[in-house]
């Protein structure tokens, strides 16, 4: 080849290779985010991930859970089972019982799971059916043991795991019972297997198991009932932080005395409200409210009946304003109240009807009888201004109302 057709073929091959790489990664590559099929096919694959996960889990989360746990215990059945057939096929076991023996097994498997995926558990107490799947999966640890013969010792530590899965979930004295009923199961299959077959079983052998499990499956049941104490005790706690925490918020947006909103949490709203209205278009009317001579009634009658004063105003105030206006105690004796999508003549007029209702509250402090009234500025929040500018307004109009004499409503 002639050194210049070697070095153009040399020359040309990468050429050519960066041509096919260019040509390959220009390929319509389906597991791409940029392809436009990509989109579909993870819309598919995630479609049957979540068809298979809600036809074996459900929907409900306290049913996926449960059949999730389930699923679990059962699956450790399952290799479990696995390991057994696998040791009678290595050391030539007689099979026919075996095969028995798991098929069956296998039933009361699926019939467990499909008593509980299938709603039907939901009707008793516990509707993951701890203990009957306890005992279920017991029943077959020691049936499996009477025909396991050299091997019989693999289901000790699958017995453990039974008795660990579920006693988590139970109470001291079902965790108690179910280790009495391992004992009887497990001792009953000795038993049996020692006068059947005693050279497979020797009577002493069986014994010794028998005591070793008397000794650990109750060890196991104490020992899981603290952990189930535990869990019990955690989940209450935290049940408890949850209801405090809710009262902390409460408390937090509330004031004490009146059990309107307080003040810190009414400017939130106020925000939230400018931030609606700016991309809604729809405004809202602000009032600031203030007792009219309030001084004086703490003078005449002492902070107790002020107190009551401003408890006795809160409460008449909700009685007339709709479920949607908002009234919080703005500081002392003074109140905010916001009333959105409303125009300021309706405004105005359930300002006018608070009015009156609480001109009409008579209080009693002894012998003496007490009046009161407040006094408004009223406006509409305009589009574009802060919330402050608002309230400045309001403010203005209500020093002017009380310029005027109080016991009046003045608006914009
Ligand atoms: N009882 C009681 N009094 C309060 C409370 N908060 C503020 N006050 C009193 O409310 C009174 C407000 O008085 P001023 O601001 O002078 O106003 P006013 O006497 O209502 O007079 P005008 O507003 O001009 O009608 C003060 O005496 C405060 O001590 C409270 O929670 N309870």
């Amino acid at each position: 080849m002639p050194f210049s057709s070697l070095a153009t073929s040399q020359l040309a091959r990468p050429a050519r290779v960066a041509r096919r790489y260019t040509a390959f990664s220009q390929a319509p590559d389906k597991t791409s985010s940029t392809h436009p099929g990509y989109a579909k096919t993870m819309r598919r694959n995630m479609s049957v991930n979540q068809y298979l996960g809600e036809l074996l889990l459900g929907t409900d989360p306290a049913m996926r859970l449960r059949v999730a746990q389930t699923g679990l215990g059962l699956l450790l059945m399952l290799t479990g089972m696995a390991v057994v057939l696998w040791a009678a096929w290595a050391l030539h076991l007689p099979r026919a019982p075996l095969h028995l023996w798991t098929l069956s097994s296998l039933f009361a498997i699926v019939m467990v799971y499909m008593t509980i995926r299938c709603g039907w558990s939901q009707h008793f107490k516990d509707p993951s059916l701890t203990l009957p799947q306890m005992a279920i999966a017991i029943i077959c640890s020691a049936s499996g043991y009477a025909l396991m013969g050299p091997v019989r010792a693999i289901a000790f530590p699958n017995l453990l795991i039974i008795l660990m899965f579920g006693m988590f979930g139970l109470r001291a004295a079902s965790a108690f019972g179910i280790s009495i009923f391992a004992l009887l199961a497990f001792g009953l299959s000795m038993a049996l297997m020692t006068s059947i077959d005693p050279d497979s079983y020797p009577p002493t052998v069986e014994l010794a198991h028998f005591m070793m499990l008397s000794i650990v499956v109750p060890a196991v049941s104490v020992l899981a009932g603290r952990l189930s104490r535990i869990r019990r005790r955690l989940g209450q706690q935290k049940q408890e932080l949850t209801v405090a925490l809710e009262q902390i918020k409460l408390m937090a947006a509330h004031d004490d005395l009146t059990g309107l909103l307080n003040r810190r949490h009414m400017q939130v709203l106020l925000e939230q409200e400018t931030q609606r209205s700016l991309r809604s278009g729809r405004g809202f009317c602000l009032a600031l409210l203030d007792m009219d001579h309030f001084k004086r009634v703490n003078d005449r009658h002492g902070h107790a009946a002020g107190d009551a004063v401003l408890r006795a105003f809160a409460n008449s105030a909700q009685a007339v304003l709709r479920r949607s206006d908002v009234l919080a105690r703005w500081g002392g004796e003074e109140f905010v109240l916001m009333q959105a999508d409303t125009s300021i003549e309706f405004s105005r007029a359930t300002m006018e009807r608070l009015r009156e209702q609480v001109t009409k509250l008579e209080l009693t402090f002894g012998e003496k009888r007490l009046h009161v009234s407040f006094s408004a500025g009223l406006t509409e929040h305009r589009a574009g201004e802060s919330v402050t500018q608002t309230l400045e307004r309001a403010d203005r109009l209500l020093y002017d109302a009380k310029a005027q004499g109080r016991n009046r409503v003045l608006a914009d």
